[in-house]
């Protein structure tokens, strides 16, 4: 026989037996919920020679199938269905000549396999895990595309991407995100279920806080629901618990969600876990919980970097259409390099500040808009600090801060950054002098009193020496 995969002869009464058995033990294999989820959907299709082929209706179903219960379905057709060597799975709306993913499938007897029929056709609907309305919802700012990668989350940027476009896979299998504060690790969790939904909009995925996942918990306990809570915990696809240090220290809370750990783990299910620190620093969390969650994979995300944090900023402020100039943003950049929670709202607030007073955003106007947050991340200035800008506002190089060359282009800047060491820090005129090329107090006495007069001379002069000196300050 040679048919076009896809289509079945008018005989196929037979095979279509062979196949409701192997659907049959394969739910006896995997169980209902499992079966419900995964397998109920699956179709024969058609027999080539040896080769039966079975149509999923997504790409994401087929990739699960094949990666999860490929092997099984491949030794049940072969026990079944005598003469089928391999099972091809494709997608339903796939041309025959797309079909790709073959399971090979060891040799066995020539046999039967003239005809097939399609099983019973599934219903439409996917997983029947209840409707888990208490789930968070997702975030719609936080999706991959909005995630700025730079050397500090790429490791972790990759581990996610990889776990959203396979699912489950070992080694991948959990995936625990741990970092500080305000850093992306929600953003990078909400991307993942973001990215499997757009693949697979059936996916049942539970998002949700340690705390979360606590109360829930408790709640149950106290109405007496703990069975409604586990099954509609384990019958999700994907299970993601953000800030799991919450935990620490419950133990009742911790046992269950062990439990529901491995129930998900065993089931071929997705974990992602996000934390603080990394689960071996997790103390106040038992062993065996600790030793499961690097079971998989364990990515951190690092302390932003100035160029990352410019990075991040540029796209916010493309994203939120607004023009902020480039020393504006620079400065944000250098200023908070806490967290990006905090550099975002700095960069909100500026925005809002600008529109609600129909202002441009300058880089004047920062210190005023923002003082209060430039405070809390200010730190005690140094000559270094000066010296550095300074040849930077005046493109020259920071050795010339201390050389002997007297030529006014790199002489008048030195005396700038000696002027601006003065007024701005506490240091002596001899301590200024030796970070100037051990020059002598008198010479930073004369700098000092040479920009003072320059600067009632000459407004341009004055405008930019202050303006060096609010940067400095901010
Ligand atoms: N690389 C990035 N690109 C774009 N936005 C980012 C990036 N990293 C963080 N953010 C933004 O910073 C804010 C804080 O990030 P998020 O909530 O994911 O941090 P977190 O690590 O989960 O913090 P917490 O520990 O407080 O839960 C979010 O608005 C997020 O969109």
């Amino acid at each position: 026989m040679n048919h076009e995969a896809g289509e079945l002869p008018p005989n196929a009464g037979k095979a279509a037996t062979a196949w409701a058995k192997v659907r049959s033990r394969l739910r006896q294999e995997v169980g209902d919920v499992e079966y419900r989820t995964w397998l109920r959907q699956l179709t024969l299709s058609g027999l080539e020679g040896d080769v039966a082929h079975i149509t999923l209706p997504t790409r994401f179903l087929r990739d699960w199938v094949r990666d999860h219960y490929g092997d099984r379905l491949r030794v049940l057709c072969q026990a079944e269905m005598g003469g089928v060597r391999r099972v091809e799975l494709r997608v339903a709306a796939e041309a025959p000549e797309l079909v790709q993913e073959a399971v090979a499938m060891p040799a066995s007897p020539p046999g039967l396999a003239e005809s097939l029929s399609p099983a019973p056709a599934a219903p439409a609907a996917a997983a029947e895990g209840g409707k888990n309305d208490w789930l968070v919802p997702l975030d719609p700012r936080f999706t991959f595309d909005s995630f700025v990668v730079g050397k500090p989350n790429e490791f972790a940027h990759a581990c996610a991407r990889r776990v959203s476009e396979r699912p489950a896979q070992a080694g991948f299998n959990p995936l625990f995100l741990y970092g500080g504060v305000g850093l992306g690790k929600t953003h990078l969790m909400h991307s993942i279920a973001w990215s499997l939904r757009e693949r697979e909009a059936e996916l049942q995925i539970a998002y949700m806080s340690a705390e979360k996942f606590m109360y829930r918990f408790i709640n149950a306990l106290r109405t007496q629901n703990i069975m409604e809570f586990k099954t509609q915990l384990r019958s999700v696809h994907v299970l993601m618990v953000d800030d799991l240090q919450f935990l620490i220290g419950k133990d009742n809370t911790q046992e269950e969600f062990f439990h529901t750990f491995n129930a998900l783990i065993d089931a071929g299910k997705q974990i992602i876990i996000s934390a603080d620190k990394a689960p071996n620093d997790l103390s106040g969390i038992e062993d065996r919980l600790r030793t499961r969650l690097s079971g998989g994979i364990v990515a951190d995300l690092h302390a932003t970097t100035y160029e990352l944090r410019l990075s991040i900023l540029q796209a916010k402020a493309a994203h939120a259409g607004v023009e902020v100039p480039a020393r504006v943003l620079e400065l944000l950049a250098r200023k908070i390099a806490s967290n990006v929670r905090d550099l975002e709202g700095a960069l909100n607030r500026i925005v809002a500040h600008a529109r609600l007073f129909g202002r441009p955003i300058t880089l004047e106007s920062v210190p005023e808009v923002l003082s209060d947050i430039l405070r809390a991340h200010d730190k005690r200035l140094s000559i270094d600090d000066i010296q550095r800008k300074v040849a930077e506002h005046y493109n020259i190089r920071l050795t010339e801060m201390a050389s002997a060359r007297r030529s006014r282009a790199v002489a008048r800047p030195r005396q700038v950054a000696m002027y601006l060491a003065k007024q701005l820090t506490s240091r002596s005129l001899p301590e200024i002098g030796k970070r100037f090329g051990n020059r002598d107090h008198t010479t930073v006495l004369h700098a000092v009193n040479k920009i003072t007069e320059l600067m009632q001379e000459d407004p341009t002069f004055a405008e930019d020496v202050s303006l060096l000196r609010k940067m400095l300050e901010m």
